[in-house]
């Protein structure tokens, strides 16, 4: 079965959007885990438009579940991961200004670079992720720097999916079918929501993973997170 991550960024972007501590980051996360979540999720960009450096360190001391820190290796991210030792660290290539991610890695280009990264992430007992598109090299490259799995960049998928959803699947099948044959665990996020989840899921069978925040929070909105979370729980059965 397929963890569902919770991604918590959004909690933080409403919380920022008064200075003060409502909502309560480390509370969310702790509900969203009572509420089924197998995973937490922050992707702590360098300008702390919402994950800050203190929310690293407090959700690292509540998180129960799978610990996922999402971003660029940078020496800040290396040392929050240094630091916290979560379950998991996603190697993201967004430069520092992007909107959100918006691509997968050059794997190729960044080898020397990402495999030093990988090893180093090894020897602090943290699980390495790396964002892909479907792209086959960067998939082999992947497999070549060390990396124990891909995380599949779904925005694509998500765009293209109610106007053709196998059209839309295509690519992503062909690539879980390299990475499985290649031995590197699957993972996915981005735009994942209730509309698209259950056909991704049903179309790559060894998915490990989904980190959802954007659509999962705004659903929340008029459902309430535990309904939320377990709606999206049903569709990864
Ligand atoms: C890698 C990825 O797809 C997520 O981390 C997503 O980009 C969330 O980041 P934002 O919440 O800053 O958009
Ligand atoms: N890795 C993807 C993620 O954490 C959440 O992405 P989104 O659901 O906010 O688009």
């Amino acid at each position: 079965m397929a963890k569902l991550s919770v991604n918590v960024n959004k909690i933080a972007t409403i919380r920022n959007a008064r200075g003060g501590d409502v909502p309560n980051v480390v509370q969310v996360a702790k509900d969203c885990e009572r509420f089924g979540a197998e995973g937490i999720t922050i992707h702590p960009r360098p300008d702390e438009r919402h994950i800050t450096t203190k929310d690293v360190y407090d959700l690292k001391k509540v998180v129960t579940t799978e610990y996922n820190i999402e971003g660029y290796p940078d020496e800040r991210f290396m040392k929050l991961i240094e630091e916290t030792r979560p379950a998991q660290a996603t190697l993201v290539p967004d430069g520092p200004d992007v909107l959100t991610s918006n691509a997968g890695w050059d794997t190729i280009k960044h080898k020397e670079w990402l495999t030093k990264i990988c090893k180093q992430l090894s020897e602090w007992g943290v699980r390495s992720s790396i964002f892909v598109d479907t792209d086959h090299k960067n998939i082999e490259g992947a497999k070549a720097v060390g990396v124990d799995r891909i995380e599949l960049y779904t925005g694509p998928y998500a765009d293209d999916y109610e106007k053709d959803r196998d059209a839309a699947i295509k690519e992503y099948v062909y690539a879980a079918e390299l990475a499985n044959e290649l031995g590197l665990g699957i993972n996915a996020g981005h735009d994942l929501s209730l509309d698209n989840l259950a056909f991704f899921k049903q179309s790559i069978p060894n998915l490990k993973e989904v980190s959802i925040g954007h659509a999962l929070i705004a659903d929340a909105l008029y459902l309430g997170l535990e309904t939320t979370i377990k709606k999206y729980l049903e569709l990864l059965k």
